[in-house]
C-alpha cells in the first residue's frame, strides 16, 4: 500500500478552495520535495494527511488506511513547533514530545509507566540523528540546524514509516540546509519510509529527491524534477509566466521577474 493515495481530494478553509479534485500517489521508500508559492496550501495538505483538515470531498489514505488523528505511521515535523521551554535540555525536549501531546503514540501512553522503554526509545532518536551530543545541552543554547535535529528526532518517535517535514530547512544557511537535506535521506534510506518535504528552496533537495509535488492555484503536479519543473507547468500551477533557469547545476524558478527559489 502507498504511503499517500489521494483521488478527486478537494480541500477547503474558510470559503477558500486549497485544492481541488487532486489525484496523487506518493511511492514507498519515497524523498518528494513538496514546493509552491506562498499560501499555496503546503501545510494545508500536510495537516490533511494528519487528518486535522478534512477533506470536502474525494479520499486520502495512507498506507491504505483513510486517514485520521493519531496514526502511527506518521511522524510530523510541525511548520512552527510549538515554543518550548528554554531550560529543557535535549533529552527532556524528545522526553517532552513522549509524553505530550505527539502525532501517533498510543492514547494510553503515561509518563513513568514505561521508563525503560522511553528511555531507550529517546536514545534511539538522538542517535537516528546524530544528535547524542546534544541530549545535555539546554536548547536555548542550540543552533537552528542542533534544534532542528532535535525535532527531526522527535518526529521519529514511535517508528513511523512516513515522515511529514514542514519546511525544515526555514532560517537555515545553505550549508546547513544541506545538512538536514543529507540526514533526512540517510534516515529514509536506513528505515525504508517515505518522506514528504515542503520547502520553499528547491536546490537543497536536488540530487536527493525523487519526486517533486508542486501545488499552486487549487492543482498539484507530482513528477520527477524534469517532468515537474518546466516553464509551463509551473506558468499553470502559478498563473503567470514563469521561467525556469538552469545554472551551474542549480535551478531558479523565476515568476514575476522574482527568483522564487
Ligand atoms: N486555520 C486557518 N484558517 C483560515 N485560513 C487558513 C488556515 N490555515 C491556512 N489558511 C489559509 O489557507 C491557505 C493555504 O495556507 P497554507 O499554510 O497551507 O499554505 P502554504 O503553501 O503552506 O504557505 P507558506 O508557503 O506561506 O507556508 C492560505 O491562504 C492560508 O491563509
Amino acid at each position: 500500500m502507498p504511503p499517500v493515495d489521494m483521488a478527486h481530494v478537494t480541500l477547503r478553509i474558510g470559503d477558500r478552495i486549497i485544492l481541488s479534485d487532486v489525484g496523487l500517489t506518493v511511492p514507498a521508500g519515497a524523498f518528494v520535495g513538496m514546493l509552491g508559492p506562498n499560501g499555496a496550501g503546503k501545510s494545508s495538505l500536510i495537516r490533511a494527511i494528519l487528518g486535522v483538515v478534512p477533506v470536502a470531498a474525494g479520499r486520502i489514505s495512507v498506507f491504505g488506511r483513510p486517514v485520521g488523528r493519531g496514526n502511527h505511521d506518521i511522524g510530523y515535523l510541525p511548520q512552527f513547533p510549538a515554543r518550548s521551554a528554554p531550560r529543557l535540555d535535549g533529552r527532556s525536549f524528545i522526553a517532552a514530545a513522549l509524553h505530550g501531546e505527539r502525532w501517533g503514540l498510543p492514547c494510553d501512553w503515561r509518563p513513568g509507566r514505561h521508563r525503560r522503554h522511553d528511555a531507550m526509545e529517546i536514545d534511539r532518536v538522538l542517535d537516528l540523528v546524530g544528535a547524542m551530543h546534544l541530549a545535555r545541552r539546554p536548547i536555548d543554547h542550540l543552533s537552528g540546524g542542533e534544534r532542528q535535529r532535535l525535532l527531526l528526532a522527535q518526529a521519529l518517535l514511535g517508528r513511523p514509516r512516513l515522515l511529514l517535514l514542514d519546511e525544515p530547512l526555514a532560517s537555515l544557511d545553505p550549508h546547513r540546509a544541506r545538512e538536514v537535506v543529507a540526514l533526512v535521506d540517510t534516515i529514509r534510506r536506513q528505515l525504508g519510509i517515505a518522506v514528504l518535504f515542503s520547502t520553499h528552496d528547491l536546490n537543497p533537495l536536488l540530487g536527493v529527491m525523487d519526486r517533486v509535488l508542486y501545488v499552486g492555484r487549487g492543482a498539484a503536479r507530482l513528477g520527477t524534477v524534469d517532468e515537474v519543473v518546466t516553464g509551463p507547468v509551473l506558468s499553470a500551477l502559478y498563473g503567470m509566466p514563469v521561467e525556469v533557469i538552469r545554472a551551474n547545476g542549480r535551478i531558479f524558478v523565476v515568476a514575476d521577474g522574482v527568483v522564487q527559489s
